[in-house]
């Protein structure tokens, strides 16, 4: 996980976790997994309006998750207090505990911008900045004071987002002068460049042709070798392809089922799920 930043550990305004305190048994039973993210009891409003109901969720260390389930259930809503970036949002409340390696991310001493670093985020439509593809890689590097190497830096961030190959000799050139695909591998790897542990990623591939499609899943599956990777789609042949693990959210913000992927889709415990995975609503 990461490349030279210390890993597991969450820098705060004044104290540091050292270690995941939490760890599960695999199905197996034999090796212990390490949960990266953990929800407790977590709800979150807008105004009134209550978005999830009382989450409980442990999220594997260096797998992917998928978040489904139908339009309005609360999945963004979730991805969006994994970092913070409900904070954002002047109506939304949240209540209870998101622990990321141990320590939660609502704790008064935790600085959300020092959150964000260890916690990327890429969004569901492609949004560079207009400015150069080195310059846009370089961006979380340049603003974290990290100036040293960035050109090595930013080749490396573009070969893990699978888009080296395709722009090594334009890196001076506008990163919007880029297809959709590769405008979406520039923003992968503008989060990555910081050297995050987890990467969030809503519907990141929903505004993508069936190629550009493909290569964003392949590369999910990649970046997952060495981040946490946390993936809201609507798309549920995506999440059977891409996924560990799913989380099955359904309407009223409740999470319904949180297991292994293939659990989900072959066998799941609720019929509610089942409906919802064979198309009998969503
Ligand atoms: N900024 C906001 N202000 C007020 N209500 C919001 C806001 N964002 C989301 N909501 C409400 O919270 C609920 C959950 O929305 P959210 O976007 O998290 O769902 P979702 O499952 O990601 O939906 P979709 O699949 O359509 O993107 C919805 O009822 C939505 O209207």
């Amino acid at each position: 996980m990461g490349l030279d930043a210390p890993t597991g550990s969450l820098q705060t305004t004044d104290e540091t976790v050292a270690e995941p305190e939490s760890t599960t048994e695999t199905r197996a039973g034999t090796e212990p997994e390490s949960i990266a993210l953990e929800a407790r009891d977590l709800d979150v409003y807008y105004g009134d309006d209550q978005a999830l109901q009382s989450i409980d969720m442990e999220i594997p260390e260096g797998e992917v998750t998928a978040l489904i389930g139908p339009s309005g259930c609360g999945k963004s809503t979730f991805l969006r207090c994994i970092n913070r970036m409900n904070d954002l949002i002047d109506i939304a409340r949240v209540d209870g505990d998101l622990h990321f390696n141990g320590k939660n991310v609502y704790d008064d001493d935790v600085d959300p911008v020092a959150l964000r670093r260890k916690i990327g985020m890429v969004f569901q439509k492609p949004n560079p900045f207009p400015k150069s593809i080195r310059d846009n890689v370089a961006f979380g590097l340049r603003v974290q004071g990290r100036d040293e190497n960035v050109d090595a830096k930013v080749e490396q961030a573009l070969e893990r987002a699978a888009l080296l190959e395709e722009v090594e000799d334009q890196l001076d050139s506008s990163g919007l002068d880029l297809s959709g695909g590769q405008q979406q591998r520039l923003c992968i790897a503008r989060a990555i460049a910081p050297d995050p542990e987890v990467l969030l990623m809503d519907e990141p591939a929903s505004a993508l042709d069936p190629i550009a499609t493909a290569k964003i899943e392949e590369l999910i599956e990649e970046l997952s070798e060495e981040y946490t990777v946390v993936v809201v789609t609507h798309n549920m042949q995506q999440a059977a392809r891409i996924s560990d693990k799913t989380a099955v959210f359904l309407t009223g913000g409740e999470l319904v089922e949180f297991d292994d992927t293939e659990k989900i889709f072959e066998n799941p415990e609720h019929d509610r799920v089942e409906d919802y995975i064979t198309g009998k609503f969503g």
